[in-house]
C-alpha cells in the first residue's frame, strides 16, 4: 500500500474487543491502519471476525481496548459527541424502532448536528436535505412513513441521512445484508461515486466479496493471524485473499479475479 502522508483515519497499536467482569476478550490488536480520505474501503472478514468491533471502535460506540484512533489528526477521544457527528456518521443495518416519522423526517434528522436548539432548518439545510434524497434516489419516499419501507427502501433511506449530515468520513456496517443484487451494486456504486465525486471517505464492512474486489479503492481483510490493508491487485499479487476464509469448499481464483467454488 503505497504511504499515506496525511491519513483522515489513523489507528495505532489499536486493540479491540470486550472487557466484562469475565475478563478481557481480545478480538484483534496491533491494528495500525492509514486511511487516505476520498477512499471506498471495503472491509472484509468471515463471520465473526470483528468487523462490527472495529467499526464501532473507530466511530466511538465502543472504547478501544488499547492503543489511539485517530481522526484528522486529533484522537478520537477529544472528540465531543456534537463534533464527532459533525464529522463521521454511520450507517447501521439493524431497523430502527417502531417510529412514526416520516422518511423526510428521518432524513432531516440527519441536519441534527447543524442545526439550533430547536432544530430550525435553513434554507442551506433544506436544499442539502433535497440534494441527498436525490443524489440516493429516494425523492419518492420522502412522505411515506419509515416503518413502510422495505429493508432496501430503507437502507437507501439511511445512506440519504447520512448524506444529510454531510459529514467526510460515512460508516456502514453491512448495508447491502438484505439488498437482491441489483439494489446491491447499485448502493456500491453510489457509495463509489460519493467519495469520487465528492471526496467522501467511506467505510463498508461487507461480505460481497467479489463485488468488493471489483470496486474498493481499498481492502482491509480481517483474517484470524493478521490485519491486512491494500489495494485488490495488491492482495492478490500477495495470496492474501485465501486468508480469508480456511475452507476447503472456496478459494479466490487469480485468473478470474473472483472467489470460486472447489470442485471435488
Ligand atoms: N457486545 C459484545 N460483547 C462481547 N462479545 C461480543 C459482543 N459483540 C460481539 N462480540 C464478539 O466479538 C466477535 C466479533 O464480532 P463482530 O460482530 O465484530 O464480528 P463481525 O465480523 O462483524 O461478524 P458478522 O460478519 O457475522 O457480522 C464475535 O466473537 C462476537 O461474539
Amino acid at each position: 500500500m503505497k504511504q499515506v502522508t496525511n491519513p483522515i483515519i489513523k489507528t495505532a497499536n489499536l486493540s479491540i474487543g470486550y472487557s466484562s467482569k469475565k475478563g478481557i476478550n481480545t478480538i484483534a490488536s496491533n491494528l495500525n491502519i492509514n486511511l487516505e480520505s476520498g477512499n471506498l474501503v471495503c472491509l472484509l472478514g468471515k463471520n465473526g471476525i470483528g468487523k462490527s468491533t472495529l467499526l464501532r471502535t473507530i466511530t466511538k460506540v465502543q472504547p478501544a481496548l488499547e492503543g489511539d484512533v485517530l481522526i484528522d489528526n486529533a484522537y478520537l477521544e477529544t472528540f465531543t459527541n456534537h463534533s464527532l457527528a459533525k464529522t463521521l456518521s454511520l450507517v447501521l443495518t439493524e431497523r430502527l424502532p417502531d417510529t412514526s416519522l416520516t422518511v423526510y423526517e428521518l432524513v432531516a434528522l440527519g441536519r441534527q448536528p447543524f442545526t439550533n436548539w430547536i432544530g430550525y432548518l435553513t434554507t442551506n439545510d433544506l436544499e442539502i436535505i433535497q440534494a441527498s434524497f436525490e443524489k440516493t434516489n429516494t425523492q419518492h419516499l420522502m412522505n411515506a412513513k419509515c416503518h413502510e419501507l422495505s429493508d432496501g427502501q430503507l437502507q437507501k433511506v439511511l445512506i440519504a441521512r447520512a448524506l444529510a449530515q454531510d459529514t467526510p468520513i460515512i460508516v456502514l456496517d453491512e448495508p447491502t445484508a438484505h439488498l437482491d443484487l441489483h439494489h446491491t451494486i447499485n448502493t456500491f456504486t453510489l457509495l463509489k461515486k460519493l467519495a469520487k465525486d465528492f471526496n467522501k471517505t467511506i467505510i463498508v464492512s461487507t461480505h460481497e466479496i467479489n463485488l468488493a474486489l471489483q470496486i474498493a479503492d481499498a481492502l482491509w481483510l480481517m483474517t484470524p493471524t493478521k490485519f491486512i490493508a491494500g489495494t485488490t491487485a495488491e492482495l492478490i499479487s500477495n495470496n492474501d485473499l485465501n486468508l480469508l476464509f480456511d475452507s476447503e469448499l472456496i478459494s479466490f481464483n487469480k485468473t478470474l479475479k473472483q472467489f470460486t467454488i472447489n470442485h471435488s
